[in-house]
């Protein structure tokens, strides 16, 4: 359990997984239990340097009291006197945009999995009142069963209100997850403009999505729906999951208690 205190002699540390914005992903394994972890090593003055800190202390106090299947567990931290230690889970299937580039883009029914394991992390999420704020492909995770787990930065996924700089409320992961819809469906996001940053904003902002006539009417019905440009006429994540899209290829899903009970 979280409480108890852990140190770097309680791992075997293995291979380097890769590189995240700040230090490296370890694989490893507590000695005693023998389970094996993805240990992240952060550099203090790298964190100081960049002022996140206090916003790691933050995203360590939200993601260790989280309990969702489609969300990565944050066992514990620990830190010694120049780096800090995530204890995290380990999703073995590793980084879900090199899956996307490698298959280029997904079939609808892949697609509508992957979309309705991230509305379903979004509403737990939700539902705690904690905004994701980062959603993208490279904060995706393949894990045991193939499903994904969103670890919790390019502008192709932040929505009009955060480019332009306004308030944002929660509305911000429905318009991400209509950006990430779109990518799962076509292989691109739907707001990309290789030729300037600010192209990619004046589309933003415009609100300037063409969907491609191949995509099926359900599911340009749903994209539509979430990358709404006025955040209160994006549709909820109760009727994302109850959208015909979702529903078509999501039948075994059970309510939160049913879903609880299989992941015990
Ligand atoms: C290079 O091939 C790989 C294949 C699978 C992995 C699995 N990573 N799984 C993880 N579980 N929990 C955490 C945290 C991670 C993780 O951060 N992985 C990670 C981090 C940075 C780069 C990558 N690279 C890839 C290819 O997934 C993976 C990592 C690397």
């Amino acid at each position: 359990s979280e409480d108890r205190r852990w140190s770097l002699a309680d791992f075997d540390v293995g291979r380097a997984l890769g590189k995240g914005k700040f230090g490296r992903v370890y694989l490893a394994r507590e000695k005693k239990s023998g389970y094996v972890v993805a240990l992240k090593i952060l550099f203090k003055h790298e964190l100081i340097e960049n002022k996140v800190e206090k916003q790691l202390r933050r995203e360590i106090e939200i993601q260790s009291h989280l309990r969702h299947p489609n969300i990565l567990r944050l066992y514990g931290y620990f830190y010694d006197a120049k780096r800090v230690y995530l204890i995290l889970e380990y999703a073995p299937g590793g980084e879900f945009y090199k899956q996307l580039r490698k298959l280029s883009r997904f079939s609808e029914e892949q697609a509508s999995k992957y979309v309705c394991q991230m509305a379903e992390a979004l509403n737990y999420l939700h539902g705690k009142h904690v905004i994701h704020r980062d959603i993208k492909p490279e904060n995706l995770l393949i894990g045991m069963k193939g499903e994904r787990q969103t670890l919790c930065g390019t502008l192709d996924y932040l929505p009009p209100e955060m480019v332009e700089g306004k308030e944002h409320t929660d509305a911000v992961d429905l318009w991400s997850l209509g950006v990430l819809c779109y990518e799962f469906l076509v292989g691109v996001p739907p707001f990309e403009d290789r030729t300037s940053y600010k192209a990619t904003y004046r589309r933003i902002a415009k609100v300037d999505l063409q969907i491609p006539t191949y995509l099926s009417k359900e599911a340009g019905d749903l994209i539509r729906k979430l990358l709404q440009y006025e955040p209160e006429n994006r549709i909820p994540l109760d009727q994302v999951l109850d959208h015909p899209w979702i529903r078509k290829y999501n039948l075994e899903r059970q309510n939160e208690a049913g879903r609880k009970e299989e992941n015990k």
